[in-house]
């Protein structure tokens, strides 16, 4: 990349899809898709019981260094979600209840960060939401150049600005933009189906005869014996 922007507009996908997103969850969604989108688990819920989703504000700051924050809140709309990357690894506490609280008053959903952040009791008590690599004391300054609203690399994933990201108890999800309302659309058939399984297995039904799983256990060649064979003892 040639320099460092701030890139001021980004594309919001619709409110709509944003919040059916957030109602199918991570797993639902992550599943729909076809298994992809996670961001690494490493990067962590901060508290219990949120979720959130929302067209991602993308940060790419220097490490230990949170000038780059304060640059995107100005970007940032009723809504959006906040992600901070650093240009190489770093876990200093980054973001506290500070900038959630200039987040909050912007309209700003949660924060997903590749770094760390501090202020973890004040951030869980107003209630805002972070899903972060790491809780660090250590202080950052405001003196480096970085960019907002390029895209970037957050838990080993690729997220672009206005891409929705999806966030709960289970981990973080980026999904792109274009693909949003065909991610929803599966989600809900994903949701509907297992209402039906649901049922089933309260039933006692087992997932062994309702996914036909006898047949292939057989067909992978493991057998049912009576007792512990010779060669395990
Ligand atoms: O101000 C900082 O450097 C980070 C922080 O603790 C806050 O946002 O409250
Ligand atoms: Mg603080």
């Amino acid at each position: 990349m040639a320099g460092h922007y701030v890139v001021r507009n980004i594309t919001r996908p619709d409110a709509d899809v944003v919040a059916g997103l957030r109602e199918a969850g991570v797993a639902t969604v992550h599943e729909a898709m076809g298994r992809v989108g996670l961001v690494s688990p490493e990067v962590v819920p901060r508290q219990n019981g949120s979720a959130m989703a929302g067209p991602a504000v993308t940060v790419a700051s220097h490490p230990g260094d949170n000038l780059m924050i304060h640059a995107a809140v100005e970007t940032c709309r009723e809504g959006d979600v906040l992600v901070v990357t650093t240009t190489s690894p770093s876990t200093d506490g980054m973001f506290g209840e500070l900038l959630a609280t200039s987040l909050r008053a912007r309209g700003v959903v949660g924060l997903v960060t590749d770094a760390g952040v501090r202020d973890i009791a004040e951030l869980r008590a107003m209630g805002f939401p972070v899903w972060a690599r790491a809780i660090s004391a250590q202080g950052t300054v405001k003196a480096s150049p970085g960019s907002v609203n390029v895209p970037v690399v957050c838990g080993g994933r690729l997220i672009r600005p206005g891409d929705v990201v999806v966030a709960d108890d289970d981990g973080v999800l980026a999904v792109p933009a274009a693909t949003a309302p065909d991610a929803l659309a599966k989600a809900r058939k994903r949701l509907a189906a297992e209402e039906g399984k649901r049922k089933q297995f309260q039933e006692g039904v087992l997932g062994m005869d309702m996914y036909g799983l006898r047949e292939l256990l057989d067909r992978l060649g493991v057998e049912y014996v009576d007792d512990l064979p010779e060669d395990f003892r």
